[in-house]
């Protein structure tokens, strides 16, 4: 089966991407990407590349050579799907924040909805394609819902086919993907057909060995696996930067000691102040969720260790800056350098940033904050999430200046969230001259030249070394 026309479901983070690139390789395929959400439709529109929803390097790129050729972005959902022969489902799937399974499970509803959408809209066959990250055995109750709820005969296929780009280098990971990972219908013919139809998109450019092809279940639950192995990492080595911290040992040099063991390998061992982003947090939750609900008690447990490791590592940092300041930041300025879960993207999910200074505001600190690419209303909608304090309380406690050396100036302390390339460039003479003094910083990210910064006159605390000045 030829596969001439493509609709994507949700112009997110990652639907937006994958959609470009898929545009961009298969020039011969149209692909509509559509969102109920219009203002970011339009900013997918927007002639003014630098106004594209999604900040990720060389997505520009992609969007402007196949905007308007064989890229549509649309509000127009019902005909997207009705015109194509695949409909790819990219919608959001956060945890569950009421009912059973509040605080763990996968909310589903977006991706019902969808379904029943399809079901609904369809008037010719469709291979359905589950881009989101769901549950093991999702793709079943998709299934149930189409071939219920259609009415007109039409023949549905559901794959699986999760996405592993990282945010800040989605482009780079869609061109040159370590694995397309595809689940279907091993069994039956038509199930071959659909998960050929989408192998043939990927072999556009991507090598046919990087084409894995496994049945549903195994490919819904490698994305939870994967997702886990990878914050895992983070969580070993954060745990033992604590430990750094206590016995004169550097993280660094353990994590290059250890990652130069090929059986370990040395990604993935950065120690930092937590993981953040969309992901990590709430597939593992779901992970255990799902264990929970087999009765697997111990594969719960065992998993869930990775997420009380981190939020331990972010309360960690917070409270190092409170105790430092001589157990008081009450009415002291703390400037923040980074907002964003990690560099090269304006998303802020899950960032740890948001945690440290949701610590500080409560023990009454003044918290300045710069980011290159996050906006100012995003950060106080982050804090407002948390629930902890009033929204006028949040804004009074925290502002936002479009200059690092503005936030830093008159600061107490600076803490570094995101490992932002620019922040090594900075002229730290003229931002230590300009704060109070001592002038601490905490580097949680293992970013900057420490000694250089001891030599202006720093006092400074990087996660996983023993800080002795302090
Ligand atoms: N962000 C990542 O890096 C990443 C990577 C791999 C996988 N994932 C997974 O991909 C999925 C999407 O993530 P995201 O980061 O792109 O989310 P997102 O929130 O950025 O985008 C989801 C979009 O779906 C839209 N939407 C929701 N319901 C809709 C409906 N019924 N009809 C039309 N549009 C609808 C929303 O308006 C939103 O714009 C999630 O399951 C996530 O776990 C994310
Ligand atoms: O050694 C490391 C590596 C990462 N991080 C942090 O971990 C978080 C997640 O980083 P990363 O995995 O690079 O970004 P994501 O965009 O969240 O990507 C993850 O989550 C996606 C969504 O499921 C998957 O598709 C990707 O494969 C998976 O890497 C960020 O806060 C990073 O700063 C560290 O602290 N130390």
């Amino acid at each position: 089966m030829k596969i001439k026309s493509i609709c994507c479901i949700g112009a997110g983070y990652v639907g937006g991407p994958t959609m470009a690139v898929i545009a961009q390789k298969c020039p011969q395929v149209k692909v509509t990407v559509v969102d109920i959400n219009e203002a970011r439709i339009n900013a997918w529109n927007d002639k003014d590349l630098s106004k594209l929803p999604v900040y990720e390097p060389g997505l520009d790129k992609v969007v402007e050579e196949a905007r308007g050729r064989n890229l549509f972005f649309s509000t127009q959902v019902d005909q997207a799907i009705d015109e194509a022969d695949m409909v790819f489902i990219s919608v959001n799937t956060p945890t569950k924040t009421y009912g059973k399974g509040k605080g763990m499970a996968a909310d589903l509803k977006y991706i019902e909805l969808c379904a029943r959408q399809i079901a609904r809209v369809a008037t010719t066959d469709k291979i359905v394609v589950e881009k989101s990250t769901l549950p093991v055995r999702t793709a079943s109750a998709i299934k149930s819902i189409l071939d219920n709820t259609n009415g007109k005969d039409v023949k549905f296929q559901i794959l699986s086919n999760p996405e592993f780009l990282a945010e800040g280098t989605a482009v780079t990971d869609l061109l040159n993907p370590d694995r397309v990972l595809i689940g279907g219908d091993n069994d039956t013919t038509e199930g071959k057909e659909a998960i050929e139809a989408l192998v043939s998109i990927y072999a556009n450019w991507v090598p046919k060995e990087q084409i894995l092809t496994t049945n549903v279940w195994s490919s819904e639950l490698s994305k939870l696996t994967a997702n886990a192995f990878l914050a895992q990492r983070v969580s070993s080595i954060n745990s033992l930067s604590e430990l750094c911290e206590k016995t004169e040992a550097d993280v660094n040099e353990v994590a290059k000691a250890i990652g130069m063991d090929s059986r370990i390998g040395s990604k993935f061992l950065k120690a930092s102040v937590g993981f953040g982003g969309s992901c990590f947090q709430k597939d593992i939750l779901n992970l255990v969720y799902i264990a929970k609900t087999y009765g697997l008690t111990e594969v719960a447990d065992y998993w869930e260790q990775v997420i009380i490791m981190n939020d331990h590592q972010k309360r960690r940092f917070a409270h190092n800056i409170i105790s430092t300041l001589f157990n008081t930041v009450s009415g002291k300025k703390i400037a923040f350098l980074g907002w964003a879960f990690k560099k090269d993207t304006n998303d802020t999910r899950e960032s740890a940033a948001i945690y440290v200074a949701d610590e500080l505001l409560s023990e009454q600190s003044q918290i300045s904050v710069y980011d290159p690419k996050v906006e100012t209303e995003q950060m106080y909608t982050d804090l407002d999430y948390l629930n902890t304090r009033s929204s006028e309380e949040n804004r009074s406690g925290l502002s936002v200046t479009q200059d690092p050396y503005e936030t830093c100036k008159d600061a107490h302390a600076i803490a570094i969230l995101t490992e932002w390339d620019e922040f090594k460039t900075y002229d730290w003479q003229k931002i230590y001259d300009q704060m109070q003094k001592p002038a601490f910083l905490f580097d949680g990210r293992g970013l900057l030249d420490i000694p250089k910064l001891e030599e202006i006159g720093f006092v400074c605390y990087k996660i996983g070394s023993s800080n002795k000045n302090l």
